[in-house]
């Protein structure tokens, strides 16, 4: 069995409508409307001991519902998860033994008291020796860099401080798996680099688990060598993000600076009416955007020099934000030519 198996899971919220208008208001009170929300529509995949994954989808995709379902916080409406050998929901307590959960919105430490006393009742409640809680709390505050902190209450801590010393507490006992809810969300660059080391590092050398949801393309790139998209309740990928970029970036930008503006007025007269082509000119600048799977990039160049040299030549593809909120917008079929293939490749991984 793999550590993390979830086998078409469902999750249906029940909500109470309220109805319009004042007589509505009332009807509502003694006989309230309900409807359902679909979250998770029969989702299934697994998860082996020392993979780091990225669940990612839009707003609302059912990202943090799918988390809440695998660390026992919701039951699930259908269906079947297994977590470390455990049903999360059933063995509340003793699958926190396995699992460590950091929510980047939300806080695990007491607000008012200093950061090691938190860190003391998480001791208490996991039952760690003194041994262990010493070792874990001397080498994770040094490579989090969170010593000098142990001691302030958590209140003045800054955002990138706090989710220092939450991932620490997340750790603290041991887990196998780390489940990371948008752990950097809000910090700034350096403060986001520090976490990712980190989080990889616990990877590479102590093979937790890693389950992570982020809207950061970079965490992404960084940490995870697996990819599961969601949208609207369903898994719409799985597999590898270097797979989609190979197979879904068909976007392509040539920059071309020239040394005056008649040269790059010439070169954007060239392609200014090709089909899937766009064309950008910023009086020395041209930009030329276009499909690779519908314009040649050898043909495009030679064009492009026979018209006039260019002082600086770039060519940059479609990033890998650009991309993924490409999916989100128009679903895996964004690429009708490789359809097929992808979906062949998200079913046999
Ligand atoms: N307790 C709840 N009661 C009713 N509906 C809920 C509840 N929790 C989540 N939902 C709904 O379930 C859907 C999935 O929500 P979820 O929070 O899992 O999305 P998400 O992918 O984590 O989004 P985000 O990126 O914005 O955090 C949304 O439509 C949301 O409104």
């Amino acid at each position: 069995m793999s550590l993390i198996e979830v086998n078409q899971v469902r999750k249906v919220f029940e909500t109470t409508v309220r109805r319009k208008g004042r007589f509505g208001t009332l009807t509502s009170l003694f006989r309230p409307e309900k409807r359902e929300v679909v979250a998770v529509e029969e989702i299934s995949f697994s998860i082996e001991k020392g993979e780091s994954v990225a669940y990612l989808g839009p707003n609302g995709a059912g990202k943090s519902t799918t988390i809440k379902m695998l660390t026992g916080i919701l039951e699930p409406s259908g269906g079947s998860i297994h977590v470390a050998g455990l049903l999360p929901h059933k063995n509340r307590k003793q699958s926190s033994y396995q699992i460590g959960v950091v929510f980047g919105q939300r806080s695990q430490l007491l607000f008012d008291l200093p950061v090691k006393d938190s860190f003391d009742l998480l001791r208490y409640m996991y039952s760690i020796t003194w041994e262990r809680y010493h070792h874990n709390l001397r080498e994770f505050s040094e490579i989090l860099e969170v010593g000098h902190l142990l001691d302030r209450p958590v209140r003045t801590l800054s955002l990138g401080q706090r989710m220092r010393c939450e991932i620490l507490a997340a750790l603290l006992h041991d887990p196998e798996i780390l489940f990371l809810d948008e752990p950097t969300i809000g910090l700034d660059v350096v403060a986001k680099e520090r976490i990712r080391a980190f989080i990889e590092k616990i990877n590479r050398e102590k093979g937790v688990t890693l389950l992570l949801t982020t809207h950061d393309m970079n965490d992404i790139e960084r940490l995870c060598h697996r990819t599961m998209i969601i949208d609207k309740g369903k898994l719409i990928y799985d597999g590898s993000l270097q797979y989609i970029k190979d197979n879904f970036a068909t976007e392509r930008q040539i920059r071309a600076a020239y040394l005056d503006a008649v040269s790059a007025k010439a070169v954007a007269e060239v392609f200014a009416h090709w089909e899937g082509i766009k064309v950008h000119t910023d009086e020395l600048v041209v930009r030329i955007t276009y499909d690779q799977t519908r314009v040649d990039t050898s043909e495009l160049l030679k064009l492009l020099l026979d018209r006039a040299n260019p002082r600086d030549l770039t060519m940059q593809d479609e990033s890998v934000d650009a991309l993924i909120s490409r999916i989100y917008r128009e679903g895996m079929d964004g690429n009708p030519k490789q359809q097929q293939r992808i979906a062949k490749e998200a079913i046999a991984q």
